[in-house]
C-alpha cells in the first residue's frame, strides 16, 4: 500500500523533534491561511458578480439579459462550487527532489484549484495531472518525490502533519528535522461514521488512483470485494472525469444510478465536496421520469420482469393492441351501418404496421386509412340512396335524355373528391361511435396505461408469454397496483415501442427552431463579448455554450442545472453514466440504462460474490457482452479498508462456502475486538444496542432516537424477524428510507443495508437470512460485511455452522 507509519508525535515540550514540528505547523499554517483568503477573496468576487451583473456596455436590451445571464449563472455555479470546498480545502504536498538544475518543485494539493494575484498558482486541483504523484508514489517506487505531506485541518487550523519520507538523501536538514505525523489513511479510517459518506480525496490509493483516471470512452468495470472503496473511488471519477473533459461532459452530463433512495442519501455530498454540483443521481426505480418506484416483487416475479425476453413479451403485447375486428367493421351511426370489410381492415392495419414506427404514429396512418374507408362507403351508402328514386324511374317509364347524360357523367367522377373527403373524415372523426370503434381497434396508450391493461389481463399475459416463450402468468395483478422497480425497465421498454403522437408539438417546435437557430446566432457573439470583458474569471464559454444559452435564455423560470433537465427527459443520452452495485441490475435494467447512454462510455461498479437479487449478475460478460462483446475493461480492487481482519475471517468463512471460486479482499485494519455471537430472545435486544451504542458514542448516551454527530449502529434482520426487531425498538429509525441515516439506531434488511456501513452491527436471526432466499449466502456475506468497528450475531441458539468460528460469550 506505500503507507508508512510516522513517529508518534506529542513529544514533551523541550523535545527537540517537538519543537521542529511545531514551527513545522506554523510554516504550514501561514500557507493554508493565505490560501483560504484566496477563497474569501474568489468568494467575494462571485458574490459581487451575482449582486451586480455585467458591467454596463452598449448594446441591445436583448444583448444585456443575454450578458446577464451568463453572469448569473457563471457566478452562482462558482459560489456553489467555492462553499463546497471549505472543508479541508488543502490537504497535501509534494516536494520533487532536488536534481542537478536546483531545488525541486513543491506543489500543494486541494480540492480545487487556485491561483494568487499574481496568477500563480498557489493550490492544485487534486484532479491535474502535476497532483497525480501525491496518489502513485509508494516507497517502492517514488518517482521524483522526496515527500509527500497530509495536512489535516479542523475547520481552518492546520492541526496535525503526517509525512512520508520517500528519500532522505533528498532533503535538507530543515525539511528533515520537520518529519512529523501518523499515516493519513489510518487515522481517516478509524473516524466514527456519521450516516453520510465522505471523499477520501486526501488519501486515496494506487490501485484506486488507476480507476479513478482511467480514460473516458467505453466500459470500465470494477470488481471488488466489500468496502474496497468501489462507490468512493467510482464518485472520484465522476468528478476526475467532469475536470478532464468538461466540455463534453458537463453538457450531456453525468448519471450516477444507485441501488436505493438511501444510498443515494448516503453518497450526496461527495460529489459537492469535490467541487461538483451537477451530477445527476438516481435509482433504477427513477429512471422513468415522473416515478418513483420503490417497491419490489416477489423474487420469483422480479427474476421473470427482470428476463431479456420480456423485451418480446412487451413487443407481442404491443402487437396484441392492433386489433381487426372477428370480420368485418360495422359502426352503427346516422342511421347508416358504416362497413368495412375484413379484408380491407387487414389491409390497413398491415399497412400501419408496415412503417415499423411506434405504435402511436402507425395509428396515425391507421386511423387516417380507416376514416378513409369509412367516409367511402358512407359516400357510396348516400349515393345509393339518392340513386333509389332515379332506378324506380328508369323502372317505371325512363329517364329523360338530359338526366341520363348527367348520371352517365356523374358515373365517370370519384364519388368524393380531396375536399370532401377531408371533410368527410374530420366529420366522422368527430362522431363517438366512430371514435370508440377505432380506439377499441389500435388505441392511443401510454406505457403506464399500457402496462397496468397488461397485468390486468390473464389472456393477455398468457398469449405474450406464449410468444415469447416464457411464463408470464405470475405477473397478474389488479389495475392500480403500486408500481415497483422491475416494472420501470417495461415501462421504459414500452415508451420505446408505443412512443409519441406529437405531430402538433413537431410543428410547434419546427417554428420556434427557425427563432432559436437567430437567437444562438446573437447569444454566440455576445459570448464572445463576455469572455473578453471578464477574461480572467471562468470562461463563459466553458459553462454555456450558445445554443445552451439561447436556450435558456429563451424559456422563462429558474434555469434548470444539466442533472435536472436530464432526470426529467425519457430520452435524454449521458455523456458517461456510472453504475453501482451494478450485480443487482436485471437484465432488463441494463437495457434501460444503457438506452440512456448511446456511446456506451460507463463505469460499472459492484461484486459479483454479493449478488442479492435472483434477477441480478452472475458475471459481468453475461450482462454486458451483449452491448460491447469482448470490449468492457475490468479494474480490481483488492484492498478492504473498511471492516477489521477479525470480521472480515468470519465473513470470508461465509464467502468460501457460498462462493468457493470468489476471493474475499484482504482488509488493511486489525484493530477492534473480535465479532461475537450471543444466543437471546429479540426481546432483549434493546440493552444489547445501548450498550454497543455507548461504545461507539462514547458512553454518555441512551438515547436510541436522539441523534449523534458520529457513531451509527445498525440492527440488520431476516425478513421473518422484521417485525418483531422493529417492535422491540420502538425508537430505531426503520427500512431503506433517507432520513435512517440520520438516526443513530436504524433497523434494515440485508437488500436495505447494501452499501451502507456502520461502526457496530448487529445481524438477528443468521439462520433465517441464510434460508430465507436463493441468494441467502450472499446476503448474510453483505450483512457481515457492513461494520467498521463491531459486529454482534444475535441468534436462537441455532447459529449456522459457516459461523462456528465466532466467540461466544
Ligand atoms: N482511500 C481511502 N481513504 C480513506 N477511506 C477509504 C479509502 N477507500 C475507501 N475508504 C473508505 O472505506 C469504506 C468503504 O468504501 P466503499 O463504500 O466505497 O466500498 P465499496 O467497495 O463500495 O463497498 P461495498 O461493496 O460493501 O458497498 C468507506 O468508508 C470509504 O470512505
Amino acid at each position: 500500500m506505500g503507507l508508512r507509519q510516522a513517529d508518534a508525535v506529542n513529544p514533551g515540550r523541550d523535545d527537540p523533534a517537538a519543537t521542529a514540528g511545531r514551527s513545522e505547523l506554523l510554516a504550514e499554517q501561514e500557507y493554508v491561511s493565505r490560501v483560504y483568503a484566496r477563497l474569501d477573496a474568489e468568494r467575494e468576487r462571485a458574490e459581487a458578480a451575482l449582486r451586480e451583473g455585467p458591467a454596463a456596455g452598449g448594446g441591445s436590451a436583448f444583448q444585456a439579459r443575454l450578458e446577464s445571464a451568463v453572469a448569473t449563472e457563471e457566478a452562482a455555479r462558482r459560489l456553489a462550487v467555492l462553499a463546497g470546498v471549505e472543508h479541508g480545502l488543502c490537504f497535501g504536498r509534494i516536494d520533487h527532489r532536488a536534481d542537478a538544475d536546483g531545488p525541486g518543485d513543491t506543489f500543494y494539493i486541494g480540492r480545487i484549484g487556485l491561483r494568487d494575484e499574481n496568477r500563480e498558482p498557489i493550490l492544485i486541483d487534486w484532479r491535474a495531472a502535476a497532483a497525480r504523484p501525491f496518489y502513485t508514489a509508494t516507497p517502492g517506487d517514488p518517482g521524483t518525490l522526496a515527500r509527500r505531506r497530509h495536512l489535516h485541518l479542523r475547520h481552518r487550523e492546520v492541526v496535525r502533519l503526517d509525512d512520508e519520507v520517500f528519500d532522505l538523501e533528498g532533503l535538507d536538514e530543515s525539511q528533515r528535522r520537520g518529519v512529523v505525523g501518523e499515516a493519513a489513511l489510518l487515522a481517516a479510517l478509524r473516524r466514527g461514521r456519521t450516516g453520510r459518506m465522505s471523499d477520501v480525496v486526501a488519501t486515496i490509493q494506487q490501485e484506486q488512483d488507476q480507476v479513478i483516471r482511467s480514460g473516458l470512452h467505453g466500459v470500465l468495470v470494477v470488481q471488488g470485494g466489500p468496502g474496497t472503496g468501489k462507490t468512493v473511488a467510482a464518485l472520484h471519477r465522476a468528478a476526475y472525469l467532469l475536470y478532464t473533459h468538461r466540455d463534453v461532459l458537463e453538457r450531456r452530463g453525468v448519471l450516477v444510478v444507485g441501488p436505493n433512495a438511501t444510498f443515494l442519501r448516503y453518497i450526496d455530498q461527495v460529489l459537492p465536496g469535490l467541487g461538483e454540483t451537477d451530477v445527476a443521481l438516481a435509482t433504477v426505480g427513477e429512471l422513468y421520469p415522473g416515478l418513483k418506484a420503490k417497491a419490489t416483487d416477489t423474487p420469483e416475479v422480479a427474476v421473470i420482469k427482470g428476463d431479456l425476453r420480456m423485451a418480446d413479451v412487451v413487443k407481442a403485447a404491443v402487437h396484441a393492441r392492433q386489433r381487426v375486428p372477428e370480420g368485418d367493421l360495422r359502426i352503427e351511426t346516422e342511421g347508416l351501418t358504416l362497413v368495412v370489410d375484413a379484408a380491407k381492415c387487414e389491409e390497413i392495419r398491415d399497412r400501419a404496421r408496415a412503417l415499423r414506427l411506434p405504435h402511436n404514429v402507425q395509428r396515425r396512418r391507421f386511423v387516417h386509412d380507416m376514416l378513409e374507408a369509412l367516409a367511402i362507403n358512407r359516400a357510396e351508402q348516400y349515393d345509393r340512396i339518392m340513386d333509389e328514386p332515379l332506378e324506380e324511374m328508369a323502372r317505371d317509364g325512363g329517364l329523360p335524355d338530359w338526366l341520363q347524360e348527367l348520371i352517365d357523367e356523374a358515373a365517370d367522377e370519384p364519388l368524393l373528391d380531396e375536399t370532401d373527403l377531408r371533410l368527410a373524415k374530420e366529420a366522422l372523426w368527430q362522431d363517438p361511435a366512430v371514435r370508440s370503434a377505432l380506439d377499441e381497434l389500435w388505441p392511443e396508450l401510454t406505457p403506464e396505461q399500457f402496462l397496468t391493461d397488461f397485468y390486468a389481463d390473464p389472456d393477455a399475459l398468457a398469449h405474450a408469454g406464449a410468444q415469447a416463450g416464457i411464463d408470464c402468468t405470475p405477473l397478474h395483478r389488479p389495475a392500480g397496483a403500486p408500481w415497483t422497480v422491475s416494472d420501470v425497465p417495461l415501462l421504459d421498454e414500452a415508451a420505446e415501442l408505443l412512443g409519441k403522437d406529437d405531430s402538433a408539438e413537431k410543428a410547434r417546435r419546427r417554428a420556434a427552431e427557425a427563432q432559436r437557430a437567430r437567437e444562438e446566432l446573437y447569444a454566440r457573439e455576445v459570448i464572445q463579448t463576455v469572455d473578453q470583458e471578464h477574461s480572467e474569471r471562468l470562461s463563459a464559454s466553458d459553462l454555456l455554450s450558445a445554443a445552451e444559452l439561447a436556450e435558456r435564455h429563451h424559456d422563462d423560470g429558474p434555469p434548470l442545472t444539466t442533472a435536472q433537465r436530464a432526470l426529467a427527459d425519457r430520452e435524454w443520452a449521458y455523456g458517461h453514466v456510472i453504475v453501482d452495485e451494478a450485480q443487482e441490475l436485471s437484465e432488463m435494467a441494463w437495457r434501460t440504462v444503457m438506452r440512456r447512454v448511446p456511446t456506451r462510455s460507463l463505469t460499472v461498479v459492484g461484486d459479483i460474490a454479493q449478488t442479492g437479487s435472483a434477477a441480478g449478475a452472475s458475471s459481468w460478460g453475461q450482462m454486458l457482452d451483449r452491448y460491447v462483446p469482448g470490449r468492457w475493461r475490468e479494474e480490481r480492487l483488492m484492498i478492504n479498508y473498511r471492516t477489521p481482519a477479525a470480521i472480515m475471517r468470519v465473513a470470508a468463512d461465509v464467502l468460501k462456502a457460498v462462493a468457493p471460486d470468489q476471493t474475499p479482499p484482504e482488509p488493511v485494519r486489525d484493530d477492534g475486538p473480535p465479532p461475537t455471537a450471543v444466543a437471546m430472545p429479540v426481546t432483549e435486544l434493546p440493552s444489547l444496542v445501548r450498550s454497543e451504542l455507548a461504545l461507539i458514542t462514547g458512553g454518555d448516551h441512551d438515547d436510541i432516537g436522539g441523534a449523534y454527530k458520529e457513531g451509527r449502529l445498525a440492527v440488520i434482520t431476516s425478513a421473518a424477524r422484521h417485525a418483531a426487531v422493529l417492535g422491540s425498538l420502538p425508537d430505531a429509525a426503520a427500512g431503506a428510507t433517507p432520513d435512517a441515516l440520520d438516526s443513530p439506531v436504524v433497523v434494515l434488511t440485508t437488500e436495505e443495508a447494501k452499501g451502507l456501513e456502520f461502526d457496530s452491527v448487529i445481524i438477528v436471526d443468521p439462520s433465517g437470512i441464510l434460508t430465507e432466499s436463493p441468494k441467502g449466502g450472499q446476503d448474510l456475506y453483505v450483512a457481515l460485511t457492513r461494520a467498521t468497528r463491531r459486529l454482534t450475531i444475535v441468534h436462537d441458539n441455532d447459529l449456522p455452522e459457516v459461523l462456528s468460528s465466532l466467540e461466544r460469550p
